[in-house]
């Protein structure tokens, strides 16, 4: 099976510092990863690359068989799904919840002039549905709850059915309710039939949906640990990525952690 996304000796040089430091991982399509470590450690530039809004200073980053820096990336971005904060801050607070979702299908984040198909609302009404915000498909996205918002993001992400769904902290600043409701959602889209390959960065064990398949775990930009989830992720490799000694635990299917 051909990878959807393969960094190869990867490096992202920022001020002579290597925040992504030779960085050899990828993604196949029936997988879906998690991205743990500290403040700083090179997640979201990780993101970025996965997502085409950054190039590698060295080394070569392939996503759904294209190279980076050899591919017309608008042409590939809406084969990449993304929710994320950055995503959401251009989304304007006064447009519709239902607009939110239905722009993606033009990779645009404001409706402006463009023509949608009867198909296109139907869609982004099943979509909606299924992260269960049918009831707020006409409020305003400004109005909406940070629990609300974020199912919006993974939402208007979904909506083209992207080969590739990236989640940066889909679950921040959530109160305890939200975030179940959100990591259940998840758990449901990642483990149904059809759903893509799925990398998502979080800062909490507890917050890996069931059926995620693998991990990535960064420090200071390099790989402490990365493969299936029952290998790399692990007491001892939580405990090297965060410097301090961490005892994790799992109970059917989810995680907790907490320093020993
Ligand atoms: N344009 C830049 N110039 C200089 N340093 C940068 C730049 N972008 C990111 N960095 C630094 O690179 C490092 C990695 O940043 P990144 O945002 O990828 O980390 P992260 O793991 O996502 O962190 P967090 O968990 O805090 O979101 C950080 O130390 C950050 O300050």
């Amino acid at each position: 099976m051909s990878s959807v996304l393969q960094l190869s000796d990867v490096s992202v040089v920022r001020n002579g510092r290597a925040i992504v430091d030779s960085v050899s991982w990828s993604v196949e399509a029936d997988q879906r990863w998690v991205v743990l470590g500290p403040n700083g450690a090179g997640k979201t530039t990780v993101l970025q690359l996965a997502s085409t809004m950054m190039y590698p200073s060295s080394g070569t980053v392939d996503i759904l068989d294209s190279a980076l820096g050899k591919v017309d990336v608008f042409e590939l971005r809406p084969r990449i799904g993304i929710a994320s904060t950055a995503m959401a801050r251009r989304v304007p607070a006064d447009e519709s919840v239902l607009n939110v979702v239905m722009t993606a299908a033009y990779s645009v984040t404001g409706r402006w002039n463009e023509e949608y198909e009867d198909i296109d609302v139907k869609r982004a009404k099943r979509v909606l549905t299924e992260w269960h915000l049918e009831g707020l498909a006409d409020r305003k996205f400004g109005t909406l709850s940070d629990g609300e918002q974020k199912r919006v993001q993974i939402a208007r992400a979904v909506m083209t059915d992207p080969e590739l769904l990236l989640l940066d902290e889909p679950a921040a600043s959530l109160d305890l309710g939200s975030r179940e409701e959100l990591v259940t959602l998840l758990g449901g889209y990642a483990q149904s039939e059809g759903s893509p390959a799925i990398v998502m960065v979080t800062h909490h064990v507890e917050e890996i949906p069931v059926g995620f398949t693998h991990a990535l775990l960064l420090k200071d930009g390099g790989i402490v640990a990365s493969g299936p989830l029952t290998e790399a992720l692990t007491s001892e490799s939580l405990t090297a990525t965060f410097g301090l000694s961490i005892e994790l635990s799992e109970n059917n299917g989810r995680f907790s952690a907490r320093a020993q």
